[in-house]
């Protein structure tokens, strides 16, 4: 099996050309939306979800069968048309600095969409290489019973924190120290969050 290079990227503002306005097309747009790609699907027919995004200007919708100019500015690509042809044919005219993700070939995929869990700025992603994308599923809702809602603001306390102790401390020691103290447990279903660290940090700060 592959090997694959995980990351989290930053599509805010960048160009996305989905394929296709099916079902996959509708779950891959609404990743794309949450993380504020500039969306443009190209397709004789799309879902009513999809068609609600392009009513409220959120997509653009190229009612047309593709073309080589309907990808050409795009950053991203997916192909998730029904014709594993046209899926093949996407992957064939993609340029060296496209990333291409076909719906039906994993082999040929520039990447892959893994599972996820947002908890807040936590994100879990699950990925079994394209041998599964059932059993990530699974471990995802897995993970999501342990890490819960809780963590979204636990996330903004550990940010804001963070930050804080970067910026102010200088010491090598009290900076680690300060840092590992932080993701203690007892942290995250404290209410007095705050004010139980600020203490702790003033101890560790002592000269
Ligand atoms: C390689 C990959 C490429 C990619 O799509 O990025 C890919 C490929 C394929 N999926 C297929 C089928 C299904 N995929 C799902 C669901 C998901 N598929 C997702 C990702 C991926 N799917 C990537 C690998 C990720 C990994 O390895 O973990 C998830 C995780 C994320 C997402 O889609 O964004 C999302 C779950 C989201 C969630 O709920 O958490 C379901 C279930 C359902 O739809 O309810 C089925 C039907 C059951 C089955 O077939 O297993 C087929 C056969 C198509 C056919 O029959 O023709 C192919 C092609 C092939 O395998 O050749
Ligand atoms: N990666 C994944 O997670 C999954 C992938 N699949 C695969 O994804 C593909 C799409 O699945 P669904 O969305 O369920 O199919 P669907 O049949 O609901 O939608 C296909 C869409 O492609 C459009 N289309 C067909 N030819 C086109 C062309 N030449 N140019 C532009 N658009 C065109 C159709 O108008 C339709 O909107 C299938 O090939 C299936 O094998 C299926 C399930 C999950």
């Amino acid at each position: 099996m592959k090997k694959y290079y995980p990351v989290n990227l930053d599509i805010e503002g960048k160009a996305a050309a989905v394929v296709g306005g099916g079902k996959v097309a509708e779950r891959k747009v609404k990743g794309l939306l949450e993380a504020g790609a500039d969306v443009t699907i190209i397709s004789p027919e799309i879902t009513e979800g999809l068609r609600q995004w392009e009513v409220q200007d959120a997509i653009a919708w190229r009612k047309k069968e593709v073309s080589v100019e309907d990808l050409q500015d795009a950053a991203i690509v997916v192909a998730a048309t029904n014709d594993a042809q046209v899926n093949e044919w996407i992957a064939s005219i993609i340029k060296p600095n496209q990333l291409v993700n076909l719906a039906d070939n994993p082999e040929d995929s520039d990447f892959h969409t893994p599972s996820i869990i947002r908890r807040g700025g936590l994100v879990i992603t699950v990925s079994t290489s394209g041998a599964s994308p059932m059993l990530s599923r699974k471990i995802t809702r897995d993970i999501a019973e342990l890490y819960d809602e809780r963590y979204e603001d636990y996330l903004d306390f550990l940010f804001a924190w963070r930050e804080r102790i970067i910026k102010e401390v200088k010491d090598p020691g009290k900076k680690r120290k300060l840092l590992a103290a932080l993701v203690e447990q007892d942290f995250l279903d404290r209410n007095d969050r705050d004010a139980s660290f600020r203490i702790l940090y003033e101890k560790i700060m002592e000269p």
